[in-house]
């Protein structure tokens, strides 16, 4: 087995959770991945089987994909070069630094990034990093889940799984990893926040969409379209996917409660996972049925997120005083 560049990351429980949806409530908590999210796990496996011997790799990201392909590409010791969108905040651009990626400012969204990042593999000989949309990077976030079933046992499965979605890799990795442990009947909750919910419309629409803008502050949820296998998943009779919307100030209320009662600080892209426990739509989704009452042990992924600090904290609060 080639060396994997992710740690086994914690799963805690949390008391103050279970106390608000009623069942236990287990932490996966991503956000303590070298990389400081779980995109390392699918990075970092796309990366060994595609990126040794390379000439570098190119990665488009809003930061956490970003920061995983140059830590990925330090590990393998090939150049990195990140294209990031103007809407990251800019401790961003510093961390990529750090991390020894030459950091490109290219766009004002996600998608004018990609779009340098597919032109300099082109030119350059770079190898092309996806950020979400690849299936070496769905079996490598799968490997959260069979950590979760290593540690719970097969006969504990989740009764939920709740999940933060973007483009829709960490989705389709956590999707793989249920079918690899033999848990597919577990439902999976997919939040976005309004104004970063191409997920959510191309379920309402029931076919592929593009949003015009994000208008999020979650910046980390920005892509415009969901890939096509996370679309497929939601419409897959055999699956339970259920998409659900958060606003960012549920979202950056969730951070705030986190960091208060658990203690660790996550981004607003995390934020909108947490805020299923924290804005009562676990309750709500039991009443209406959708998810059963009782309901077995709540999984929620911690996703993590470099992009935030108290500075862009307070600067959040601020922007979004209700
Ligand atoms: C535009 O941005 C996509 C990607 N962030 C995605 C992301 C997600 C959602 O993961 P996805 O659904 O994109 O696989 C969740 N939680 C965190 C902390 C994230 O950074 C990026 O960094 O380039």
């Amino acid at each position: 087995m080639m060396e994997h560049f992710h740690l086994n990351t914690p799963l805690l429980e949390s008391a103050d959770m279970a106390r608000r949806v009623g069942t236990t409530v287990y932490l996966k908590m991503e956000n303590s991945q070298p990389s400081g999210s779980f995109k390392i796990r699918g990075i970092g496996h796309l990366c060994q089987q595609l990126a040794r011997q390379s000439m570098g790799v190119v990665c488009a990201s809003g930061g956490n994909a970003g920061m995983a392909a140059a830590y990925a590409a330090r590990k393998i010791g090939v150049p990195a070069t990140i294209v990031v969108p103007s809407s990251s905040p800019e401790l961003v651009f510093q961390k990529l630094k750090d991390q020894g990626a030459t950091v490109k400012i290219i766009g004002k969204v996600w998608d004018d990034a990609d779009a340098e990042a597919l032109r300099l593999a082109g030119t350059e000989g770079l190898i092309y990093v996806p950020p979400f949309d690849h299936p070496l990077l769905w079996q490598g976030h799968a490997s959260m889940i069979s950590e979760v079933a290593a540690t719970l046992g097969p006969s504990r499965k989740p009764g939920a799984v709740v999940v933060s979605v973007g483009g829709g890799g960490l989705l389709c990795g956590v999707i793989q990893g249920l079918k690899d442990v033999g848990w597919m009947d577990v439902p999976v909750v997919a939040m976005e926040t309004v104004g970063a919910d191409c997920f959510n419309a191309a379920v309402k629409a029931g076919r592929m969409v593009t949003l015009d803008d994000i208008t999020s502050e979650a910046k980390c949820l920005g892509a415009k379209t969901i890939c096509k296998k996370a679309f497929e998943y939601s419409q897959c009779s055999e699956l339970t996917v259920i998409s659900e919307l958060v606003t960012d100030q549920q979202a950056l209320h969730a951070v705030e409660t986190f960091l208060d009662e658990e203690r660790v600080l996550v981004e607003m892209a995390c934020g909108a996972a947490l805020a299923a426990v924290y804005s009562g739509l676990i309750g709500r989704l039991q009443a209406e049925g959708r998810l059963p009452t009782p309901l077995g042990p709540l999984l929620v992924i911690v996703c993590g997120g470099s992009s935030i600090n108290m500075e862009q904290l307070t600067n959040l609060k601020h922007k979004l005083r209700t």
